[in-house]
């Protein structure tokens, strides 16, 4: 599952970020095909913005159902649409795996080191220990203190979860006016451990106009 209903106004543009050019087509191609690539993945469900003008209409990609769904106002509205819109044919047991239209770069061997080891459980996310002191800035923009480190990770995405729980823990989170920044995070709330799972740090979620230079370098040297 693909949520693709952001605006993109970190990015600015005249147009979602999702469709701006990265290296000559538009970046969540770039995704979607990486997606598409893995022999482990069925399907995909690209959840678009309500008034989307630029998604190209119904296709397959590597011979896989596409399908859509209409996203919310938050990131976590969209992931719960896209879970209540998939076909009737993914169980409540299946996992699903959330990755962000906006991470082009991901690899297809941590995708699979995140099927494998996840799958074994109930379910993951992509991440990497923190590798950088961590500092908290006051109003003013002045570091005041130094945050411990130890054992904090980076979240990335896919995040991989069975397709029921994921929905109850969304809904619970939504319920209780939790807005959830991952799935993940609702996972936890719900009372789930989700694995960590360590990924290359060139996953990176293009947020801002510098990302897509970036991006573009790391697309040509991963797979
Ligand atoms: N209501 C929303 C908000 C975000 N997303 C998606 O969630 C992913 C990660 O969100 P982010 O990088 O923040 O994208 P935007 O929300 O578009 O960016 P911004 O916050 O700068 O507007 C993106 O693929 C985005 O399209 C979504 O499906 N629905
Ligand atoms: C899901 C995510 O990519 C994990 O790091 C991140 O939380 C998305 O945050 P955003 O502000 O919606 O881009």
């Amino acid at each position: 599952m693909v949520p693709a209903a952001g605006r993109g106004t970190r990015v600015g543009g005249d147009c979602p970020k999702q469709y701006l050019p990265l290296a000559g087509r538009p970046l969540i191609e770039h995704t979607l095909k990486r997606l598409a690539v893995h022999p482990r993945i069925a399907g995909l469900m690209v959840v678009l913005g309500a008034h989307d003008e630029h998604w190209p209409g119904t296709f397959a990609l590597n011979g896989k159902p596409v399908h859509t769904a209409i996203g919310g106002a938050e990131r976590c509205d969209s992931v719960l649409a896209g879970l209540d819109a998939l076909p009737t044919d993914v169980a409540g047991e299946d996992f699903v795996l959330v990755h962000d239209a906006a991470r082009p770069c991901v690899r297809l061997a941590d995708i699979e080191r995140l099927i494998e080891r996840a799958g074994a459980t109930e379910g993951g996310l992509l991440g990497a220990p923190l590798r950088d002191t961590l500092k908290h800035a006051n109003e003013a923009g002045h570091s005041e203190r130094t945050e411990s480190r130890d054992r904090r990770w980076r979240a990335f995405t896919p995040q991989m979860f069975r397709r029921a729980a994921l929905c109850a823990a969304l809904r619970e989170a939504s319920r209780q006016g939790v807005q959830v920044s991952d799935e993940a995070m609702a996972m936890e709330l719900a009372g789930f451990a989700p694995l960590l799972v360590e990924g290359a740090e060139d996953n990176i979620k293009v947020t801002t106009a510098a990302d897509f230079a970036l991006a573009e370098f790391l697309l040509a040297r991963t797979t």
